[in-house]
């Protein structure tokens, strides 16, 4: 960090770091800003003082920002963004030194446009201040950028899409907040604020949904056909509820007892290095992570990506009936709704995605799954629900099923809309389609090939930090701010 101009009392130089504490879960810690004042005996040694620390801390740190673009959503989550931003990580940026950009946003896409659009020379990166879907915003911004710089086709599903140079930090202020607890472990603006001064760097993977008659959609955490795409469009209509939204809707779509026709087609990873069910954790450092080998994937598995299941039939495993729900992700999908998340061993940066399938049950039945994501419970060890870790993924509706919804709406080819999703209790029509909830978005289509890139994003965070490798209190980490 940078000198202060405010206090002048050269023997007494007051140094800032990080001190941890830890959380209520079992997993994250909190961050604090620490300071401890020295005594010096002359002006010389304290420059002394000084100079080696602010040069060990470049030499460790070497991504510490110095200028930020922030964005913040002033209507996400209970609407406290800018009061956030301004009174608890504004602080610390000053203190830091780093100057921002803050631009507060006044539509939806805004952000993304910007990204997109304008000059970013001289950002070391951007921040969010929202929750999943502005992050969303963010995320497609930022790639859609790296491509057009790179002379890249995003659409084509068989090119390797370039990663953005500019790091995004998240500060969470929105009603989910997967993203920052997955890759955080805790719901902390400080935490998070923290993480971006002090530069920490955390790939991560991104799941290109590709569609054939809609834009190509990037999701980082759920991608979910059937219960969570009811759900989100469902929540849609009671926005005004706030978070409290996502419980309602929860509540009556699982009361609507839906199922649904699909196709899952999936080219399944190598199940040497991981599995969704080893029990293990993807935690700061994760060894899985570290050894993911981004470059090697070969001529033929690539042709396999995009090529035709029909073409490659030993690459794809090919399975058809009736989902509670379909639901893919790249990390674990912690959330303070599911603590650790709808795939507990997923990876953030692995280069592969969990694929969930909660094939058609009993009320009953399903009522266990969704409560088993509350605790620590194994989700995933009950008889009609399966998980595989996957490179790609297709999902189609057997033809039938299609015309027979569009039959029912009385217009042929047309898309559903998310008002006529309950049925029994809102409206007296079923539907055979449901709709995809990407990152908390409502892709209002069936039909889609999703590839994970490995990688394609860097947030400041570190991943989530183990408690009991950590301790409590434990004050190691200097951010060094020194008057
Ligand atoms: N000024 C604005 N007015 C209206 N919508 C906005 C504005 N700025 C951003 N948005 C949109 O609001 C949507 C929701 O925002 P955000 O993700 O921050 O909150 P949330 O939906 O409450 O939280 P979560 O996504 O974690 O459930 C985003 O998709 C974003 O595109
Ligand atoms: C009987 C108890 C039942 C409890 C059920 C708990 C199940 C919780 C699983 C939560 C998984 C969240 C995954 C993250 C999705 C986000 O990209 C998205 C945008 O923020 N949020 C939702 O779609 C919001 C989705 C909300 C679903 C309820
Ligand atoms: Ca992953």
């Amino acid at each position: 960090m940078q000198q202060s101009t405010r206090l002048s009392f050269w023997h007494l130089p007051l140094v800032f770091y990080v001190k941890r504490c830890r959380s209520g879960g079992t997993y994250g810690l909190l961050w604090r800003l620490g300071r401890t004042q020295f005594s010096c005996p002359s002006r010389v040694l304290k420059d002394q003082w000084i100079t080696n620390l602010r040069t060990s801390v470049k030499t460790h740190s070497p991504r510490r920002p110095n200028r930020l673009l922030v964005f913040i959503n002033p209507f996400g989550g209970k609407k406290k963004g800018r009061k956030i931003y301004h009174s608890l990580v504004a602080p610390l940026f000053e203190l830091a030194g780093i100057s921002s950009h803050v631009i507060v946003t006044e539509r939806a896409n805004q952000a993304r446009d910007h990204l997109l659009k304008k000059d970013l020379i001289g950002f070391d990166g951007v921040v969010c201040v929202g929750g999943d879907g502005m992050f969303s915003e963010i995320l497609h911004g930022l790639i859609g950028r790296a491509q057009q710089e790179a002379g890249i086709c995003e659409n084509d599903p068989s090119v390797t899409l370039q990663p953005s140079s500019l790091h995004i930090g998240i500060i969470p202020a929105g009603s989910t907040d997967c993203v920052c607890y997955a890759t955080v472990g805790v719901i902390d603006p400080v935490t998070s604020a923290l993480h971006i001064v002090v530069g920490d760097s955390q790939p991560l993977d991104v799941c290109a949904v590709h569609q054939a008659s809609a834009p190509l959609r990037y999701s980082v955490s759920l991608l979910g056909y059937g219960f969570y795409g009811d759900v989100l469009a469902e929540s849609e209509k009671h926005r005004w509820m706030g978070p409290l939204r996502y419980d309602f809707s929860g509540t009556m779509v699982y009361l609507c007892n839906r199922s649904y026709a699909g196709i899952v087609q999936y080219i399944p990873a190598d199940p040497v290095l991981s599995s969704p069910r080893d029990r293990t954790r993807c935690l700061s450092g994760c060894s899985v992570c570290s050894r993911t080998d981004l470059t090697g994937t070969s001529f033929v598995r690539l042709v396999c990506l995009f090529a035709s299941p029909l073409t490659f039939p030993d690459e794809w495993v090919s399975v058809e009936g009736r989902f509670r729900c379909v639901s893919l992700t790249c990390m674990s999908c912690a959330c303070p709704r599911s603590p650790l998340g709808l795939s507990p061993s997923a990876h953030l940066a692995d280069g592969t995605g969990d694929l969930i399938l909660v094939w058609d049950t009993n009320p009953l039945g399903f009522l266990k799954y969704l409560y088993r994501h509350t605790s620590a419970q194994d989700q995933f060890d009950l008889p009609f629900v399966e998980v595989h870790r996957v490179k790609a993924v297709r999902f189609s509706v057997p033809s039938s099923k299609e015309e027979e919804d569009c039959e029912e709406i009385g217009e042929p080819n047309k898309q559903k809309t998310p008002d006529s999703f309950l049925c029994g209790l809102c409206c007296s029509k079923s539907s055979a389609v449901s709709v995809w909830n990407c990152d908390g978005e409502i892709l209002p289509i069936t039909e889609v090939f999703c590839r994970i890139h490995g990688q394609l994003l860097h947030l400041y965070a570190r991943g989530i930090e183990d408690q009991a490798l950590h301790g409590c209190s434990v004050e190691n980490e200097a951010t060094s701010y020194i008057n």
